[in-house]
């Protein structure tokens, strides 16, 4: 059995907004997060994850930020191609991890709400998806409220 592991990495900057979208949910917030797409970072880490593991690049290559089509784009439609890459490879996903790291807004609340809507996404049972998080303690631009980061770990497995 072939087993492979992933991990994607992503940041995007607040700006202004009363919403940011996170792991394909809508979160009421007083700054929203700038991007090219929707600025989804978390469903962008774990997309990078999956190319990761596929070594097949990173969400750059596959939709460039250079590209106008991209400009507003819902970020399930990259999570979704790079879930078809893993079929196309003959691969499953095992599971996913993702930490948003952010002062604001509070995950824990809407967590269970992305599980499902990554596991809608992804085809896959909501245990087998995990969203957690942490604050910075006030540390660096995270803690600074000037963005969101997020981590994303996944496991690939090939009969
Ligand atoms: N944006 C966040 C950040 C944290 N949490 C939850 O709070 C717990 C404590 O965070 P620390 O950074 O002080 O360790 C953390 O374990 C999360 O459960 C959150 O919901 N949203
Ligand atoms: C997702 C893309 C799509 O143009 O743009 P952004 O929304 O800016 O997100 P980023 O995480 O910088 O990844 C680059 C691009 O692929």
């Amino acid at each position: 059995m072939d087993i492979r592991t992933g991990n994607g990495f992503d940041v995007h900057a607040f700006g202004p907004g009363d919403h940011v979208w996170l792991c394909g949910v809508r979160v009421p917030h007083h700054r929203g997060l700038i991007g090219h797409s929707d600025a989804d970072v978390g469903m962008h880490a774990l997309t990078d994850a999956i190319y990761g593991a596929l070594a097949e690049g990173d969400i750059g290559v596959h939709f460039p930020p250079s590209d106008p089509q991209w400009k507003g784009a819902a970020s399930r439609i990259f999570l979704e191609h790079a879930m078809g890459r893993i079929a196309a490879r003959g691969f499953t996903l095992a599971n996913c991890d993702v930490t948003l790291i952010c002062e604001r807004p509070k995950i824990g609340p809407v967590a269970p709400a992305m599980r499902e809507a990554l596991a809608e996404i992804m085809g896959l049972g909501a245990d087998r998806i995990s969203v957690k998080a942490t604050t910075s303690e006030k540390l660096g631009f995270t803690g600074r409220e000037e963005g969101i980061a997020a981590i994303a770990t996944v496991t690939l497995l090939q009969a």
